[in-house]
């Protein structure tokens, strides 16, 4: 068992000790598999691995939150599996070749529940993981934010913001107990990472698992107290609620009552066949069974109506991009909704302003800017660090970067906001991109827009801008 022994800092050397998968039959491998799953216990043959500390408390106190709001893991997950496809996205601009054929080429995100094992999976056909990614952003290299996220947790046990420091993965084990995270990225084979949270993780070549073709699915082996994610009701709210504005389709495998006509009196027939020991006719058991009918009443009688679940993929969102679409048209709330998952921001303050705008003539861009409610945690730390942009950069509805540091000077780089623009070419690199001309007018544009917007927010509400406070001395 996996547990028992002990699990030393990452290691790649205990990989020697395992029974090559060559030397196995493919039937052993999947019945060993699958006994793994049903005993919770990690795979006996995997490389093990133990978490960064910093990461092995954060779990810790996941697992043993009280926080009541546990649907938060699914938004993180969306998130993460959104950022995985914008980047095979960003990848094709340049080389078509990497999105493979087929369903592979799909760029879209798909859930599924297997209400007897207990298992939501999330899957997503975006840039997948190879084994080194699996080892390092799921366990070994702690975020700068984790542990600025512990400490926040541990003052103030609000999981709301996790997505905000960088560490969203890990609320997965607010609901679950045991998590499979597959994947196949093109550089690598496809590997299995899992993990029950208890300090170690471990990783296995994929040898049982249907293949992606690339992509990630994430397995959760739900909690008893977690059951509700089972419910494809739950799921499709929580889809609603959170993921709107996601850029890639969020299909769910649902399920559907559908009447089929089916044989009448099928027992009877079955009864028959078995005692008349011959391949006799449905119509011979009906004439046997009603001789007196006649031939409508027989036709009839042949079928019947019954429930059947049948399962198809249903589309959760609409995939609208809320920049494109006319400021009077959209509402206050819908702005506020998007703000939230764009900043990752999901407490529940509004945005201070925003400005939605189109820029038209030689350069053509649409663009929006938000005012966060309250400064970002990591606004001073950040200050400096020459990738800290908070601008997403768009170009014709395809998502480049955020970490495009010239289209704000570092003054504002406390504005969220997206920028989407027409006049970019699409098929260059991002250092390309940077030297594009197009980007000085653009920047300029923003500047003065934000400082618009910042100089309406004075406006509004003068005491605030001009240091009083609410009794109205001036500091
Ligand atoms: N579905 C996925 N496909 C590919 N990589 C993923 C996926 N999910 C997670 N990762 C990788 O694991 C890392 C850690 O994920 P985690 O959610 O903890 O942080 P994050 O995505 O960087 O930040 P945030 O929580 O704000 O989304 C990611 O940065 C990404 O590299």
């Amino acid at each position: 068992n996996a547990e028992e022994g002990a699990v030393d800092p990452p290691k790649v050397e205990e990989k020697i000790g395992a029974v090559p998968h060559g030397l196995q039959t493919d039937s052993d491998v999947v019945k060993r598999e699958s006994e793994s799953i049903s005993s919770r216990s990690l795979r006996n043959n995997a490389e093990k691995f133990e978490f960064q500390a910093e990461v092995s408390r954060l779990m810790d106190i996941i697992i043993n939150s009280l926080y009541s709001n546990k649907d938060i893991f699914l938004r993180e997950l969306i998130s993460n599996a959104s950022d995985a496809l914008d980047k095979i996205r960003f990848l094709s601009l340049t080389d078509k070749e990497v999105l493979g054929e087929g369903d592979t080429s799909k760029l879209d995100i798909q859930i599924k529940l297997d209400k007897e094992k207990k298992i939501l999976s999330l899957r997503d056909r975006g840039i997948g993981m190879t084994k080194e990614d699996l080892i390092k952003n799921l366990g070994t290299i702690a975020k700068s934010g984790t542990s600025a996220f512990v400490e926040k947790m541990q003052s103030s046990g609000d999981l709301n913001l996790i997505g905000q420091f960088g560490v969203g993965f890990y609320s997965v084990y607010l609901v679950a107990d045991y998590v499979e995270v597959i994947s196949k990225h093109n550089d690598d084979k496809q590997y299995v990472w899992e993990s029950k949270a208890d300090g170690a993780f471990a990783i296995s070549e994929d040898t049982w698992n249907e293949p992606l073709g690339r992509g990630t699915e994430i397995r959760l082996h739900l909690r008893d107290e977690a059951q509700e994610y089972l419910e494809e009701s739950k799921l499709k709210e929580l889809v609603k609620k959170y993921s709107e504005f996601i850029n890639f389709p969020i299909y769910i495998w649902a399920s559907k009552e559908v009447d089929v006509e089916v044989p009448a009196d099928e027992d009877e027939s079955s009864d028959e066949e078995e005692t008349s020991d011959s391949s006799s006719s449905e119509e011979g058991e009906d004439e046997d069974a009603e001789k007196s009918e006649d031939d409508d009443a027989e036709k009839k009688s042949k079928t019947k109506k019954v429930k059947e679940t049948t399962y198809e993929w249903e589309l959760l969102n609409d995939v609208k991009a809320i920049w494109l679409r006319s400021p009077k048209e959209v509402t206050d709330e819908e702005y506020t909704k998007f703000y939230h998952s764009l900043a990752k921001d999901f407490s529940d303050e509004k945005p201070l302003a925003w400005s939605h705008f189109t820029a038209e003539g030689d350069v053509e861009f649409k663009a929006v800017l938000f005012v966060p409610p309250k400064a970002p945690q990591d606004l001073y730390e950040s200050y400096y660090n020459t990738n800290k942009a908070n601008l997403k950069l768009y170009v014709r509805r395809v998502f480049i970067s955020e970490e495009f540091d010239e289209l704000l000077p570092k003054y504002l780089s406390f504005l969220k906001g997206l920028v989407d623009s027409d006049t970019l070419p699409l098929n260059v690199s991002r250092e390309m991109l940077q030297a594009h001309s197009s980007l000085k007018t653009i920047k300029k544009k923003l500047i003065r827009k934000a400082l618009d917007m910042i100089r309406k927010i004075a406006e509004e509400d003068p005491d605030e801008s001009s240091g009083k406070d609410e009794k109205g001395i001036v500091y």
